[in-house]
């Protein structure tokens, strides 16, 4: 079986929201590469805290069972969390059905979630040797569904202001043109990880080695390009005017300065290159601009989120894991 569903952007392309449908409620949630937690708003919830969301209401799901006793608690990259309970359900995403589907219940949660009133939680699509619940792990919605899909494979093609599209179980020969650039993927980790031997600054740029570029992990859930410091200093180096403002949380620069193109080697055979319109982000308000590069803060990965992914139709291949890069159609 095969499955499409919508990948809606969110203000700025910060993160994009699908449709999924859980003990008969619907809901909408951040598919989540850099994560494999499938965590939901929920009744449990103060209202203070899901004013604003759909939340899921296990009373009222005829096909919800609880996992009693067991909890989860997830920490990201950004600083955001969350806990709660678990129970099992149906889940169905574009038509295809998880009978018995982990789904965990958030009965607390930080206040980046809280304020992202589009967002009721999300769908991780990592692997599950990092998923939180306690006292065992379970699997993922992938992992579940991939021995009856028609390809042990998932699709993003995300769109820059636009709806997008993840594919489970094709790769959809309309959505992209050209070859597949495919790397292996380490998953010891949990993440779809794969080695960024290069950078390259300017469109004619040539591709510098890098030894701290790798590893670097596709993470749909994070919105920006998250680089080693070295590689972001020497990217707005080349920026007239560009300087780190702590307030705003980065690297800014002039609006009206002029921003080189950028590439980061998807393992050793290509390199996915942005265009300076590509890696500028967010108008700040008074001629100030915030780039879509930034440092990943030391963290030792880098992460490759929504402000490259959404220029490439992206393949998540888990049966042959490996992870490939087409351009668009
Ligand atoms: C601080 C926590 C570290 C980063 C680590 N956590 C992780 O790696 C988690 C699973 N993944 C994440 O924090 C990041 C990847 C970090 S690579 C080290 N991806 C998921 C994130 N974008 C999800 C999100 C979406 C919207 C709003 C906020 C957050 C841990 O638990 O140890």
């Amino acid at each position: 079986e095969t499955a499409q569903v919508t990948a809606s952007p969110e203000q700025n392309d910060s993160e994009y929201l699908s449709p999924v449908t859980i003990g008969g409620q619907a809901l909408t949630l951040d598919f989540d590469t850099g994560s494999a937690d499938l965590w939901v708003f929920s009744n449990s919830l103060p209202s203070s805290d899901s004013a604003g969301h759909v939340t899921f209401d296990p009373s009222k799901s005829p096909t919800f069972t609880p996992y009693s006793g067991a909890t989860w608690q997830i920490a990201y990259g950004d600083g955001s969390s969350a806990t709660g309970s678990v129970g099992f359900d149906s889940v169905t995403i574009g038509g295809v059905t998880v009978a018995h589907q982990a789904v965990e219940l958030a009965d607390n949660l930080s206040g980046a979630f809280v304020q992202d009133t589009q967002n009721d939680g999300l769908l991780g699509l990592g692997f599950s040797t990092i998923n939180t619940i306690q006292p065992q792990r379970q699997k993922t919605f992938f992992e579940n569904i991939m021995p009856s899909l028609a390809l042990p494979v998932f699709t993003a093609n995300l769109q820059a202001d636009a709806s997008g599209t993840y594919t489970f179980g094709a790769i959809d020969t309309a959505q992209y043109s050209g070859p597949i650039h495919y790397t292996p993927i380490d998953s010891s980790a949990g993440f779809w990880q794969f080695t960024s031997p290069s950078y390259t600054i300017g469109s004619n740029g040539a591709s510098v080695p890098c030894t701290t570029c790798s590893p670097a992990i596709a993470d749909t859930g994070t919105s920006l390009v998250l680089l080693d410091d070295d590689v972001v200093s020497a990217y707005y180096a080349q920026v007239n005017g560009a300087s780190q403002d702590q307030s705003q949380g980065g690297w800014v620069f002039p609006c009206s300065a002029s921003l080189p193109g950028f590439g980061v080697a998807i393992g050793s055979g290509y390199t996915a290159m942005l265009t300076g319109q590509d890696v500028m982000y967010e108008s700040l308000g008074g001629g100030v601009c915030y780039g879509g590069l930034q440092s990943n803060a030391g963290q030792g990965v880098q992460i490759f989120g929504d402000v490259l992914l959404r220029h490439y139709f992206a393949v998540f291949d888990g049966g042959a894991k490996r992870f490939g890069l087409a351009k668009k159609a």
